[in-house]
């Protein structure tokens, strides 16, 4: 590659005339006769320096005589770059620019060594300089080759690739799917239950045919409890022997696509309060019979139809390996609370809501039906108020509203539901009778849920009364009047006369303004149920308390498992209303059923939300009932059991006039069952005895109990045909008195043992008539020859049996009693020893009750 230079290429370089440079060169010592020869860059070098001097400029290079102290040589070349692979490959023009820099050594170096010493030392440099470049330039010549060629072959192979893959394509159409067994990554892999497979050797022919496939498929599922939904998608689609896709086959050959995991796959399973079987399977991505099967090994029983609670599912999903989450059930109940906070405004003062409590037969009722005959304005002239539940009054220091149902067992009822409704209890005593045990329990149920007490002390107008006794027993009781120190207010009144009742209804207003009652006056309304029944003509009704809010008539609500639109509103007097605000009871007409005492209403914007919350909770509440019968555990069937053998049982079917009613009796009535005998209420409701309330209770021999309601004439008609047990009250006290009585009639009488007396044996007599004759100490109570006996030693029966003989002074006697001696001879027992005792018993029979 030298650039070599004649005397003519020079001289047009440099634009002289040949002839000039001839002359130039020879002047400058470097004779050349033919212009074509070859001027070396040393003679180059050499004539600029000449030609420099000769026209006044100093080089000091020159001047020394010396070569350039520093020559820079560069060039560059241009060159194609292929970059990229595949579809992105491009080509890009290249510079590649080389600069070669020669320095001369030092000057003092120089100085040592010769001119043309030096001179040769950077021609030999640039020599070296020129091959290196070649060299270079060659690399990359060759490695641009390379990459030509690299790209010349993968092109072949990918036209190779596709072609083949066609090939194939159309082979896998025609032929059955096999299955590339080597590229399953389960194949290698142990299972989580340990039930690891052996590897496969790696290159097994592929077979065809239904049964390879089932056993291959088996294989690789086998130990393998939780399929993704793609495993299953690719096992039924194998099932059904389809071809697989062309997508598919060039997935499991290229490895794109979806890889099956390597581990069983962790799922989190919501599940609500309950679940039905085949649902939680399917979150599981499990078959029905699979989750049945393992149900059963944790003992537990269930249909795929069932459904089972939220403890039984959540056990089962771990044991399956899965996590549980709580699934978010509330979803509408949630829209529900959000509508009810949002209708929340400005809260201001409402009215109390009393319940009155007390002992049996303290006035009550007196109390509570003095006032509304007083004090609630009738609606017409000549209307007549009525029993709704509750009713409101209006007084000179504002508006009482009194809870109808006297009672605790409705206030407790109403109070396990969670419907704290109560504001002040009025505890009603009468003055002639004291604290008695159901004042005393009303105490503490009062306390219980923190509700203050106002003690009514009733019946003043009579001559017994003594005020004074009943604040010294409720100081027993840590109800402390204020006159004590104490923080109670005591009102002496009578309810016959109306003696102080407004007393009573200031000291309730007292009471009020401290607790200072408050409520949102505007909004949607909330409450609860007070009282709920089916009328004939009215269809569902149900009294309500309005808790905040104004429930008005036209209003959409959702009441318990019911929903509806409220048709009308009518106050205590039966006066329709157009609304009610706070701690005002309303009766409600529109309802789509009947709801429960202790339910709550909310009023919704719209029917829809109202439907929706209702039927959610309806499905909720029946799939919890059917949780609770279904007993699906077998340790439930076996207590069950257990159960049937040892105890007996009352079935009862209770009817009442209303809801409140229905529950306090079922609760009150459940809550007799003993060990030994279980108080079944099979049926309830709410309205007269039906057909069919006769019929459920005698095909299940249960005595009907019917609550301020009569049976119809078809039901009596029943009743009498199979001999049922009906009985009528109006008192929920003689309810729970005559239901013990008929289970003490179940329970039967009991076979007692009594001892009536015991004798110690002092010394024993053998005679050859009458055999061994215990010579006897009579300690305790009387010794009867009729009776029956046992002998004792050392505290331990030795002998069971009768009387012989038993004699006094060697009379015959047929008792003797304590502290006195007597001889015994027992019968068929000659072994009686001194020291033993003589234990006389006879065998009573007693009632059991509950
Ligand atoms: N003399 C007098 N008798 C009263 C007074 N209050 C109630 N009575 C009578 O006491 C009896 C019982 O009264 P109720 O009001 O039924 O008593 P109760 O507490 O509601 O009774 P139960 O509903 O059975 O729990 C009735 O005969 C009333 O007439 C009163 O202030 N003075």
């Amino acid at each position: 590659m030298s650039q070599q230079t004649t005397i003519r290429k020079l001289a047009a370089l440099v634009n002289t005339p040949v002839e000039k440079l001839l002359e130039q060169l020879a002047t400058a010592g470097m004779p050349f006769s033919d212009p074509d020869q070859v001027v070396s860059s040393t003679e180059k070098v050499k004539l600029l320096g000449f030609l420099r001097r000769t026209h006044g400029k100093t080089d000091k290079a020159e001047v020394a005589g010396e070569a350039p102290k520093k020559i820079t040589l560069s060039r560059s070349r241009k060159q194609e770059l292929t970059v990229g692979g595949g579809k992105s490959r491009s080509t890009v023009d290249v510079v590649v620019r080389k600069k070669v820099t020669l320095v001369r050594p030092d000057s003092a170096e120089a100085a040592q060594a010769g001119g043309d010493d030096e001179r040769a030392e950077i021609l030999r440099k640039l020599e070296e300089s020129r091959a290196r470049n070649a060299a270079e330039q060659k690399a990359l010549e060759e490695s641009d080759r390379r990459r030509a060629e690299e790209a010349e072959r993968e092109k072949r192979e990918a036209e190779e690739a596709a072609l083949r893959a066609a090939e194939e394509a159309k082979r896998a159409a025609a032929e059955p799917e096999v299955i590339p067994v080597t590229e399953d990554p389960l194949r290698n892999q142990p299972s989580s239950h340990g039930h690891g497979h052996p590897p496969k050797p790696p290159a097994r022919k592929a077979r065809t045919g239904a049964a390879a496939e089932e056993e291959d498929r088996s294989r690789r599922f086998a130990g393998q409890m939780h399929l993704s939904a793609s495993e299953r998608a690719r096992r039924s689609s194998s099932t059904r022997g389809k071809p697989k896709s062309r997508r598919q086959s060039d997935q499991a050959r290229t490895g794109t696509g979806f890889t099956r995991p390597t581990a069983p796959v962790v799922r989190d399973v919501a599940i609500g309060e309950t679940i039905t079987v085949a649902e939680l399977a399917q979150k599981m991505a499990l078959k029905g019979g699979e989750l049945v099967k393992q149900l059963f090994k944790m003992g537990v029983m269930a249909t795929i139809n069932q459904v089972i609670d939220h403890d039984t599912a959540a056990l089962v999903t771990e044991e399956l390996g899965h996590n549980v989450v709580k699934a978010d059930e509330a979803d509408v109940e949630n829209a529900l609370m959000a509508h009810v906070e949002e209708s929340q405004g400005e809260k201001a003062a409402r009215p109390p809501v009393v319940t009155i409590m007390g002992h049996v037969d303290h006035g009550k009722t007196s109390l509570l039906d003095y006032i509304r005959r007083t004090k609630v304005a009738t609606g017409e002239a000549g209307g007549i108020t009525q029993h709704i539940g509750a009713y409101h009054v209006e007084t000179d220091k504002g508006v009482i509203s009194f809870l109808d149902t006297p009672g605790h067992a409705a206030f407790s009822s109403m109070r396990a539901r969670g419907a704290k409704l109560t504001d002040i209890v009025v505890l009603v005593v009468a003055a002639d009778d004291g604290v008695k045990p159901q004042t005393i329990e009303a105490v503490k149920h009062a306390k219980a849920a923190g509700v203050p007490l106002i003690v009514a002390v009733n019946k003043m107008d009579k001559s017994g009364a003594d005020p004074m006794k009943v604040k010294n027993e409720l100081l027993e009781q840590e109800v402390v009047a204020e006159e004590f120190g104490g923080d109670t207010q005591f009102v002496e009144l009578s309810a016959k006369t109306g003696q102080n009742i407004d007393g009573l209804l200031d000291a309730i207003s007292l009471q009020a303004e401290v607790l200072e009652l408050q409520a949102v006056i505007d909004g949607r309304a909330t409450g609860v149920v007070i009282e709920s029944s089916l009328d004939k003509g009215r269809g569902p009704v149900a009294t309500v308390l309005v808790q905040q809010g104004q429930l008005r008539k036209g209003d959409y609500l959702v009441c318990g498992v019911q929903y509806g639109r409220v048709r009308a509103l009518f106050d205590e007097a039966g006066k329709q209303v157009d609304s009610a605000g706070p701690s005002i009871p309303v009766q409600v007409l529109g309802l789509s059923g009947v709801p429960d005492a202790g339910d709550d209403f909310v009023v919704v914007e719209d029917e829809r939300l109202a439907k929706d919350v209702a039927q959610q909770r309806d499905t909720k509440r029946r799939d919890s009932r059917l949780v609770a019968q279904a007993g699906n555990r077998m340790e439930d069937i076996m207590a069950q059991m257990g159960q049937a053998e040892g105890q007996l049982s009352l079935n009862l079917v209770v009817k009442a006039d209303v809801q409140g009613s229905v529950q306090a009796l079922r609760e009150a009535l459940t809550a007799l069952s003993t060990d030994a005998i279980r108080i079944n209420v099979i049926g309830s409701g709410v309205g007269g005895i039906t057909e069919s309330d006769a019929q459920l209770a005698s095909t299940s021999k249960a005595t009907i109990i019917g609550f301020n309601v009569r049976a119809d004439a078809s039901a009596r008609k029943v009743i009498e045909t199979n001999g049922v047990d009906l009985r009528y009250f109006s008192i929920i006290y003689d309810v729970i008195d005559q239901v013990k009585q008929v289970a003490s009639g179940i329970l039967g009488v009991e076979i007692r043992e009594e001892i009536i007396g015991t004798a110690e044996v002092r010394d024993v007599f053998r005679s050859s008539k009458f055999g061994a004759v215990a010579g006897c100490m009579v300690v305790e109570g009387v010794v009867k020859r009729s009776k029956p006996i046992r002998v004792l030693r050392d505290n331990t029966v030795i002998f069971e049996g009768e009387l012989e003989s038993l004699r006094r002074f060697k009379e015959n006697v047929d008792e003797v009693r304590v502290n006195t001696e007597c001889g015994i001879g027992v019968k068929q027992y000659n072994d009686v020893q001194p020291g033993d005792q003589i234990e006389c018993f006879e065998r009573v029979e007693v009632q059991r009750t509950l």
